[in-house]
Order: C-alpha cells, then sequence, then structure tokens
C-alpha cells in the first residue's frame, strides 16, 4: 500500500476536496497523504475522515501547503483562482505534479501557472469529466461543418453557491466552437446580454448562465439557423465524474516531463 502515489486534495472542505479525498480513499491507485485547507478553517488540525463525518482517515488538515507537498507525489486542486496560483508555486518548488480544476482564473493568474509549469507538470482543465472533453472536440467538429447561418450559443446552469460565469467549461466550449469556425473567441464573444442590445451580431458566439439549486453542472452548445437547430449537450449528475478525471489526470502527469498540459492530453482525444 504504502508504494502506492501520495496525492494532496487542497480545498479539503469543499464541495469537490470531499469528492476527491472520497475517491482516492476507494482507489487501489493511490493515496490520500494530505489535505490543505485555509488558515483559520475549522477543519485545520483534525482528521479529515473525521470531519466528513466517518472514520478517522489518519491524514490532518493543514493550512500549510509547501510542508504537506514536500511529502506528495501529486496535488489536486479545485480551490480559489488566488489559491491555486500560490500552490502552483509552491508545487513547481515541489516538483509535484499539480492538477488544476479550479475555474475563473485571469490571464494574469493564468501566465503565473505557465510560469510554473516550466519546473513541474500541470494538468489544468474547466472540466474533467471524459464527456465534456468529448463535447469539446465534437463542438469544434460541428462549427467546423456549420456555416454562420448558424448562431452559436453556449448555455450553462449551475448550483447557487457558484461564483464564476461564465462557467470554466462554458469557456472551453465556446473556444473550440471558435477554433473550429478559425476565428478568435476573443473577437466573437457575446457575453451579459442586457436591456436593448440590438440585433445579434453574425458570427458572435454567445453565452448564457443560469444558477439555480443544486445543479451539478450542465452544458448546452446551440447552433441556431433558419428552420432548424443542432444541440450539443451534457449534463453532470455527480461530482464523482470531476474527481474520477481529476485522479487520473494526476496519477497519469506522474510519468510526463514539466509543461502545462489538459484533460485532451490525459484522454488522448
Ligand atoms: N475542472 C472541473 O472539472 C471542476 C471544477 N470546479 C471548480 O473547482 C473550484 C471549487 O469548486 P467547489 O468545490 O464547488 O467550491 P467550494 O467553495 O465548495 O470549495 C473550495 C474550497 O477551497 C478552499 N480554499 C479557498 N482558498 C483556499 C486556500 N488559500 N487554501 C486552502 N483552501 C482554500 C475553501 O475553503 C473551500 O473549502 C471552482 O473554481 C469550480 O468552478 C468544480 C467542479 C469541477
Ligand atoms: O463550479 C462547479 O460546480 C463546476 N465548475 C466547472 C466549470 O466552471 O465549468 C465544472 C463543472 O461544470 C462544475
Amino acid at each position: 500500500m504504502t508504494n502506492l502515489p501520495g496525492l494532496v486534495v487542497t480545498g479539503a472542505s469543499g464541495r469537490m476536496g470531499q469528492m476527491l479525498m472520497r475517491t482516492i480513499q476507494d482507489s487501489d491507485k493511490c493515496r490520500l497523504v494530505g489535505a490543505v485547507e485555509r488558515k483559520g478553517h475549522d477543519w485545520v488540525g483534525r482528521d479529515v475522515g473525521e470531519c466528513m463525518g466517518g472514520a478517522p482517515m489518519g491524514v490532518i488538515v493543514s493550512d500549510d501547503p509547501l510542508e504537506t507537498f514536500a511529502h506528495a507525489q501529486g496535488v489536486i486542486d479545485f480551490t480559489a483562482p488566488a489559491a491555486t496560483v500560490e500552490f502552483a508555486a509552491i508545487a513547481a518548488q515541489a516538483r509535484v505534479v499539480h492538477v488544476i480544476g479550479t475555474t475563473g482564473m485571469s490571464a494574469d493568474d493564468l501566465g503565473k501557472i505557465n510560469a510554473a509549469a516550466r519546473h513541474a507538470v500541470v494538468v489544468r482543465a474547466g472540466n474533467m469529466s471524459l464527456g465534456v472533453n468529448l463535447l469539446v472536440q465534437l463542438t469544434k467538429k460541428v462549427a467546423a461543418a456549420l456555416d454562420e447561418d448558424f448562431d452559436i450559443e453556449v448555455i450553462e446552469a449551475h448550483h447557487n453557491k457558484k461564483v464564476d460565469a461564465p462557467s470554466g467549461t462554458a469557456l472551453m466550449l465556446g473556444e473550440a466552437a471558435a477554433e473550429g469556425r478559425g476565428v478568435s473567441l476573443e473577437n466573437v464573444s457575446d457575453r451579459g446580454r442586457d436591456g436593448i442590445t440590438g440585433a445579434r451580431e453574425r458570427g458572435h458566439i454567445g453565452f448564457t448562465a443560469i444558477r439555480g439549486g443544486d445543479i451539478v453542472g450542465e452544458h448546452d452548445v446551440l447552433f441556431a439557423a433558419a428552420g432548424e437547430r443542432v444541440i450539443l449537450r451534457h449534463v453532470a449528475t455527480d461530482r464523482a465524474v470531476f474527481a474520477r478525471g481529476a485522479l487520473k489526470a494526476a496519477l497519469w502527469g506522474l510519468g510526463q516531463k514539466p509543461g502545462e498540459y489538459d484533460m485532451m492530453d490525459v484522454l488522448g482525444l
């Protein structure tokens, strides 16, 4: 057992943190060697199993990422942009694989993560599920096949605690649609319509975000033309799909050279 790769989960008390720790616990390919939460969090100093309301897991929640990462081969990080940028620098220093699921990052944040990836393996994706990564490829193909008579709209729905919009997945899908069309998303992105917006511009890619209840994550890519519509859809009903993808990414990353990778690399899509 002790020869299995050791993984740390950051944001341990979060929706994804807890799902990740349970998934690692159930895996026979890796083991949980650390759990990190922010300073002042009431889980710090306590056993993670007990914090989650179960039996002790022999892992004490820490607020010291530097010390925790030093005992691991990989870190799985679904937290918040500022925390992820800090963890990227520490993971690079410790030369451990850093799997990043955090969304809502700025261009500046992404630049810092890219710099960290010079020293360690980083696998980053706005969605770690197999289904969404397949949908990204399908979106690129459909966008390449249909001309601008088809208006492209990305519609996403998430739970009422989500803090960023559009979702990381919606942006991946928008990028894929733009790439399929041979344009830059930056130049055609249409976000936040409100009021007298004027008619829709031909060639634009629109984004709509729905927030409510406990929706895990739903994404539609709509191609709407006169007389017909094509709709590509992914519905996640269980966060386990993201956790399984993240574990796969961490284990895959152990065999790679330093650099920034995504789930397409991991899944070979
Ligand atoms: N790429 C993917 O497949 C997926 C990505 N996500 C993304 O993962 C992120 C987290 O999502 P949730 O788990 O729903 O959020 P959450 O709010 O439930 O959990 C975030 C956790 O990070 C912790 N945290 C914040 N700053 C920290 C710091 N400096 N040090 C240690 N811990 C810190 C918080 O205390 C919290 O426990 C979001 O950006 C979300 O969009 C979520 C699901 C799937
Ligand atoms: O915050 C979430 O919950 C999710 N975030 C990711 C995103 O922003 O796309 C992935 C998934 O949809 C759930």
